[in-house]
């Protein structure tokens, strides 16, 4: 049984993994880890091999942890990875992106890849039909939007993200809404149309946070899968298990 885990910059994403199927995930604060790995471990004993993708600065007593109870992988530069990695600078490339594309890579080889994660901060990973991965782009996220209307103006308020909205807003909540989630779909969906001028056949993953409330607002056909980066993880474990 493997224990995968993914720390971002909003949150740990987790599951336990039995022959590459997931069977519990979880979202926890960063601050409570311990807690929440004890739990896990209560649950599911079994757990023999963790694999840890972080992309915040330390993770020093959360790798303790782990290496006291389990075989732990670290995703790092030199970890074997399924494709060739054409980045200029490798060495600050987030790891979250390199798992995205190890996943994509095992999952659709021979087929160009663009891969759109909706988190903290909204990545773009692309991968070609020879398995070349050359890089993609950094924007930022709904909730950093919304954040930043609020903290860099001296009259919007923090608005919470909601499922209905439209595209006129008449109030102020309402325009900061549709300028934040219209104006992500719409730029996801330029994006994506770009890259679809490039590349004639190309295959778009959605994945993150807020693939949910995204996936129903981009006209492109995408598939949306919120669990691609844990099973990028957990396919990279058992790639490298097996060297
Ligand atoms: N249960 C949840 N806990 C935290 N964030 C959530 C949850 N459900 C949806 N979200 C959304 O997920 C986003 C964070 O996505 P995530 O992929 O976890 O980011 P990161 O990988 O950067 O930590 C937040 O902006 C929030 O809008
Ligand atoms: C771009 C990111 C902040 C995204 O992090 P996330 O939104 O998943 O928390 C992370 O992948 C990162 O720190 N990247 C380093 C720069 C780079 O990838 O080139």
């Amino acid at each position: 049984m493997n224990l995968i885990i993914d720390i971002g910059n909003s949150a740990v994403k987790s599951a336990v993994f039995q022959d590459a199927k997931i069977l519990r995930s979880y979202v926890f604060p960063f601050e409570n880890f311990s807690e929440n790995f004890q739990k896990i471990k209560k649950d599911y004993p079994q757990i023999a091999f963790s694999m840890l993708s972080s992309v915040i600065k330390d993770t020093f007593e959360i790798e303790k942890i782990l290496k006291r109870e389990t075989k732990l992988f670290v995703l790092g530069e030199n970890t074997r990875l399924p494709f060739k990695n054409n980045y200029a600078s490798p060495q600050t490339l987030g790891k979250d992106r390199l798992a995205l594309v190890a996943a994509g890579s095992l999952k659709y080889q021979n087929i160009n890849l663009l891969i759109i994660d909706a988190g903290t901060c909204i990545t773009f990973d692309f991968k070609n039909d020879k398995n070349e991965y050359l890089g993609g782009a950094i924007s930022p996220g709904l909730q950093m939007r919304l954040k930043a209307l609020h903290n860099f103006t001296a009259k919007l308020p923090l608005v919470k993200l909601e499922e209905n909205i439209t595209l006129i807003g008449d109030s102020t909540k309402n325009s900061i809404l549709s300028g934040v989630l219209n104006g992500v779909a719409a730029e996801l969906d330029g994006i994506i149309d770009r890259y679809k001028a490039d590349y004639k056949y190309l295959t778009i993953i959605l994945t993150g946070g807020d693939s949910q409330i995204l996936s129903k607002r981009v006209k492109n056909g995408i598939f949306a899968n919120p669990n691609f980066l844990l099973e990028g993880l957990n396919y990279i474990l058992e790639f490298n298990k097996t060297q």
